[in-house]
């Protein structure tokens, strides 16, 4: 795949099937999209091509909150996820003011017309330009609308993806997000007490501007060094010793190194419980060992 700057003199010159949208997370409703992009692609002899923006729309018409510059997944992430998906051209473009006051009319002009556009897809609610133009505008390519996709009867959605993390619903966000929700970052030094209580914890510190799972104890895969392995994760204050500053930590079984300094992904599997604070640290490694069993079960 090839990630570029939107810009004439770099976009490819050969028929392509074009796929708009933001597409946080490249959720199972985003993938029906290039489902069908593939299909097209196939029939057609031509590429596929993403024209998206690196960061959310939302950010110029909405007063700041750090929520707004959260994602799904972390950039590199979201490359991998839209080159599975088939994806062999992704233009980005950054919505700012100047951008937003496109008419519908002038994105055709001034973005798809500069493509050798040989289908468009875009999804059920897609509306584009300050006109808020629909897919009627683009009635003079061969332009596909993806029906929404439903899971339980609602549909899915960045939003709905987004509120389930923030729960600690992991599981309906692996559901819908139709992959594991995952946060890399830097093993970091903590507090040197893990190892006293016969549970060290890697403490993960993430770069990336991500939702944190809700506070609590959850089954994770970790992913260090190459290799995979079972854990048990948490998330919060460490109640019981008084801890100031939210951490991410975890516990990796059959794991015996020292990993500070590398980069480890953590893959959210199932909430455990919540946050609990101990009268002390014998009820705490008890509930531990509790916690160990249910995450060394888990399939
Ligand atoms: C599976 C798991 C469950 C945990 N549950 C709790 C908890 O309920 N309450 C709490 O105060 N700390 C909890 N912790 C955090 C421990 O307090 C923390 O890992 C320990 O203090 C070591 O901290 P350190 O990495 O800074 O040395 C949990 C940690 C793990 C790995
Ligand atoms: N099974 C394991 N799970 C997690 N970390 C481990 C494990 N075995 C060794 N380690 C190492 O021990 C460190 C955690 O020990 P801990 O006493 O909790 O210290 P810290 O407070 O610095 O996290 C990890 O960062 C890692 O380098």
């Amino acid at each position: 795949m090839k990630v570029r700057k939107f810009k004439e003199s770099t976009v490819d010159k050969a028929p392509t099937i074009l796929v708009l949208g933001y597409f946080d997370g490249i959720h199972r409703g985003h993938q029906a999209l290039f489902e069908k992009a593939r299909d097209l692609a196939d029939t057609k002899n031509a590429t596929i091509s993403v024209l998206t923006f690196p960061e959310n729309p939302s950010i110029v018409f909405s007063k700041f909150n750090e929520n707004l510059l959260k994602h799904l997944t972390s950039d590199k992430k979201r490359l991998q996820l839209f080159e599975k998906n088939g994806v062999d051209f992704l233009y980005l473009t950054d919505f700012t003011s100047h951008f937003a006051k496109l008419t519908s009319h002038d994105f055709i002009e001034n973005y798809l017309k500069k493509l050798n556009i040989a289908a468009v897809i875009v999804g059920f609610d897609y509306k584009f330009g300050s006109d808020n133009g629909t897919v009627k505008a683009l009635s003079d390519y061969d332009i596909y609308q993806i029906p929404q996709i439903s899971d339980s009867n609602e549909k899915i959605s960045s939003t709905r993806i987004r509120k389930a993390v923030l729960s600690g619903d992991v599981e309906l966000a692996n559901q819908l997000l139709g992959y594991h929700y995952e946060l890399s970052g830097l093993v970091v030094h903590g507090e040197a007490r893990g190892r006293t209580i016969g549970y060290p914890t890697a403490n993960v510190e993430s770069k990336d501007y991500q939702y944190m799972p809700a506070t609590g104890v959850y089954v994770v895969d970790i992913e260090v060094a190459g290799k995979c392995y079972r854990g048990m994760a948490s998330i919060g204050y460490n109640d019981t010793f008084g801890g100031q500053t939210k951490t991410l930590e975890v516990n990796i079984f059959e794991f015996h190194d020292e990993i500070y300094g590398e980069t480890a992904t953590v893959y959210f599997l199932k909430l455990i419980r919540g946050m609990v604070k101990f009268d002390g640290v014998e009820a705490l490694i008890t509930q531990m060992k509790n916690d160990e069993k249910i995450a060394r079960e888990f399939v």
